[in-house]
């Protein structure tokens, strides 16, 4: 809201004034006020586990950031990916499970508690060319920008999907996009299952499956899989999963409540027929959301943004990536906590040669 419009030196400080930001001396320390500028010492963009990982850190570290949490960017509301799911029970400390969106309101009182000033707005424009770097917000991108001596993104990915007709309803109701999330509960457990996909992702995603099916078909639209031959011969020799080649899903089906069939259209016979099964997992790409910084930072060929191996360093020095963004293999919570963490690290370091 502070950045709404172009706001002179006075029209700024009366604002925080309204806003009480002028109280909170935390709060103040990384806000300086320049002509008509926001400047941050941190910049964090996103606003999943990776995003106030890092914030609790450096508010820890006396490096309160300032996030950007999204407009429901991406589709996806602040919090992320967890808020789109039900119950998470593989994130540590949480013996009785909880539910995605309750952890990630638990994150955001940690690190506002530490400092962080949240902000409900998105970036849609970056220009990581200069020092400092410069953002802009949605709709507000011919205004003055935000500046930032470092910034980390953690904008995450989304999992692709088909849009089937009955996705919506059953999403998350037997349909899901992550095998190692979602494989164990118990509406999975001993019931036929189907991996849409003919990658290596699908491929292990489908042999992971077997754990908990009673069997796993996996789809496969053209009559070859994409998948390396290690990953082919794993799933051609896992005696309960079966690969339909030339088979393209139509549309989920149920009882208005649980996933219990996918019509299927077999392309080479032009055979439709209903498959019954109670789980759905798409294995079909994820989107990191990185088109903010395209051309602008190193990326890999599907648009994941490169880091030095094992720590958060981008191409550009001050610009730190962590979760989902820079991570194509993983892609769960607490990796993506354990990287807000190195890039909340990394970070204060930077900040610290650069003010010697
Ligand atoms: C349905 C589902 C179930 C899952 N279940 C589990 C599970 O049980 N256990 C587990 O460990 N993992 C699970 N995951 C994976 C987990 O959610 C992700 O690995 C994790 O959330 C990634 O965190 P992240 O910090 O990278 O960012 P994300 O959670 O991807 O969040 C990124 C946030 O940044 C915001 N954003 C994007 N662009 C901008 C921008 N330009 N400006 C401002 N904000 C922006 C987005 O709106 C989003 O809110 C699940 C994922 C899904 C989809």
């Amino acid at each position: 809201m502070i950045l709404n419009k172009t706001l002179t030196r006075l029209q700024l400080q009366s604002k925080l004034k309204q806003k009480n930001l002028f109280n909170s001396s935390i709060k103040f320390k990384h806000l300086i006020i320049s002509k008509a500028m926001v400047h941050n010492k941190v910049t964090i963009i996103g606003s999943g586990p990776a995003a106030h990982t890092a914030a609790i850190y450096l508010g820890r570290a006396e490096i309160p950031p300032t996030m950007y949490e999204g407009m429901m960017a991406n589709g996806i509301a602040p919090g992320g990916q967890l808020t789109t799911t039900t119950e998470i029970e593989n994130f540590p400390g949480f013996p009785n499970g909880l539910m995605g969106g309750e952890l990630m309101d638990k994150m955001k009182e940690q690190s506002i508690k530490f400092g962080n000033n949240v902000i409900t707005e998105t970036i849609s424009k970056v220009d990581l060319s200069s020092r400092p770097f410069k953002l802009w917000t949605e709709f507000n991108e011919d205004e003055e920008p935000i500046t930032t001596d470092s910034l980390i993104i953690s904008t995450g990915a989304s999992a692709k999907r088909l849009h089937l007709p009955g996705e919506e309803t059953y999403w998350q109701q037997g349909i899901s996009a992550c095998a190692v999330c979602d494989g164990a509960v118990p509406i999975f457990r001993n019931k036929p299952l189907a991996v849409i996909g003919g990658g290596d992702s699908a491929c292990e995603e489908a042999s992971f499956l077997t754990k908990y099916g009673s069997k796993v078909y996996l789809i496969v639209r053209k009559d070859y899989l994409r998948a390396s031959t290690i990953m082919q011969r794993r799933v051609e020799k896992n005696d309960k999963i079966e690969i339909l080649f030339n088979t393209v899903p139509l549309e989920a089906k149920g009882d208005g409540k649980f996933l219990n069939a996918l019509l299927v259209n077999n392309v080479k016979e032009n055979r439709q027929y209903d498959l019954p099964i109670n789980g759905l997992f798409y294995a079909i790409g994820h989107k990191p959301a990185t088109e903010i910084v395209k051309g602008q930072i190193d990326m890999d060929e599907t648009g994941y943004i490169k880091t030095v191996p094992g720590t958060s360093l981008t191409s550009v020095p001050g610009v730190f990536a962590a979760g989902d963004v820079q991570d194509s293999r993983y892609r769960q919570a607490i990796t993506s906590a354990g990287s807000g963490c190195m890039a909340a690290l990394d970070a204060e370091k930077y900040l610290s040669e650069l003010y010697e």
